[in-house]
């Protein structure tokens, strides 16, 4: 008889940063080097006292309102692929594998660039005035405890003459980091027959979720450190969260192929809820390619993709709940080389890197549909 194949449940590790915890920087840090270097994704508890459970129920709310308000007016906002900011409307975004697809991912989402005014609808910031200055504020509180974490990587990897802000350095407020709010529309499943209908031009209205279709495919993030909000709890205690976040796992037994195309297999497995959050809040926390890069791959960007469920979890003509993200992504600075690090602390490539500044517009091409035929630059080809 064969054995039969179960999947890995996934552990994520936790690390608390609340002052009052009993972990040190240097536990916090084994924790997450263990954590990055395997499943490449982390907890973060009580990251910041201006990210607690009510902070980021406040920017759901905000981003809620900026969702409502009428397609023109959110189409009128643009988006500039120089800088990575302004609204994405549904499918104009396609991350993954582009050959297997029908469309885009079905998603909408705002990009809050360094400048929020343009990342967001004019009419909204008139009727609303807090909104700016809550984007902002919130905003910039990812960034601080984006630079805390890296902090805990340089302590968790040696670094080049053991330089505390080796990895803080590269880092400067204003350099294009993102705050992005996600919506990712309630639709029914399509039957057999509407299946065949659903075209790339299919309006919002008329669409129908298809065997090809997902909220967002299977991608690795490209910045340094990505902070992942999910929707919290209400007040009363409601649950409020949409599952569908995936993590691939590469497993020899495995159901499916690794999305990087090196052949091998694996499960996406779904991202379990952290354990014990409390009004401090929680991040999932994982590592983009160019920390993957830059820690000589001791830190991993693990592939991960928004799904849709197909039948018997989700029938014809049954509706797929709406869900909404907050993720903040941390983007070094553009003239900073995307340099490896050996395990003792040393840069094992002495030329040919790329920049991360380069880096960033080869991966907005490829994800916002410019760069039909373009060749990845040479350094990327060892990571890849
Ligand atoms: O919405 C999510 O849960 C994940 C989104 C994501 O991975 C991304 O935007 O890079
Ligand atoms: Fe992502």
């Amino acid at each position: 008889m064969p054995v039969p194949v179960t999947p890995p449940t996934l552990h994520i590790p936790a690390i608390d940063l609340s002052p009052s915890s009993s972990q040190t920087d240097s536990e916090r840090a084994s924790i997450l080097r263990s954590a990055l270097a395997t499943v490449g994704f982390l907890h973060v508890l009580n990251p910041s006292p201006s990210l607690t459970r009510s902070h980021v129920r406040d920017i759901f709310a905000a981003g809620s309102s900026l969702f409502d308000i009428p397609l023109s007016d959110k189409e009128a906002v643009g988006f500039d692929v120089d800088t990575g900011a302004g609204y994405t409307s549904m499918m104009g975004q396609t991350t993954g594998d582009k050959s297997k697809r029908l469309r885009g991912d079905l998603k909408e989402s705002f990009s809050i660039g360094p400048n929020t005014a343009v990342s967001i609808p004019q009419s909204n910031a008139h009727s609303d005035p807090t909104i700016v200055n809550r984007l902002e504020e919130f905003r910039e509180a990812c960034f601080e405890t984006g630079l805390r974490l890296l902090d805990l990587f340089t302590i968790a990897l040696k670094t080049p003459d053991d330089d505390p802000a080796y990895f803080r350095g590269k880092h400067s407020y204003g350099n294009n980091e993102s705050l992005r709010l996600i919506h990712y529309p309630a639709f029914p499943r399509a039957s057999a027959d509407e299946q065949g209908a659903q075209t790339k031009a299919t309006g919002w209205e008329d669409l129908r979720i298809g065997d090809k279709d997902i909220r967002a495919g299977a991608h690795q993030d490209f910045g340094s450190a990505t902070l992942l909000f999910q929707s919290p709890p209400g007040e009363d205690g409601t649950d409020t969260a949409v599952e569908g976040l995936e993590i691939f796992v590469v497993r020899e037994d495995g159901d499916a192929e690794a999305p990087d195309g090196s052949g091998r297999k694996g499960w996406w497995v779904p991202t379990p809820k952290p354990e014990g959050v409390s009004e401090g809040g929680s991040i999932l926390v994982n590592v983009g390619v160019s920390m993957e890069i830059w820690s000589g791959t001791q830190f991993r960007a693990t592939w991960h993709r928004v799904v849709c469920p197909n039948p018997p979890d989700l029938e014809p003509g049954q509706v797929l709940p709406g869900r909404k993200s907050v993720v903040f992504f941390m983007i070094p600075n553009h003239d900073v080389l995307l340099t490896p690090i050996d395990a003792s602390g040393r840069p094992a490539v002495a030329e040919g890197c790329i920049s991360s500044g380069d880096f960033f517009k080869l991966r907005m091409a490829r994800s916002y549909g410019k760069d039909e035929g373009a060749q990845p630059a040479p350094a990327m080809q060892a990571v890849r």
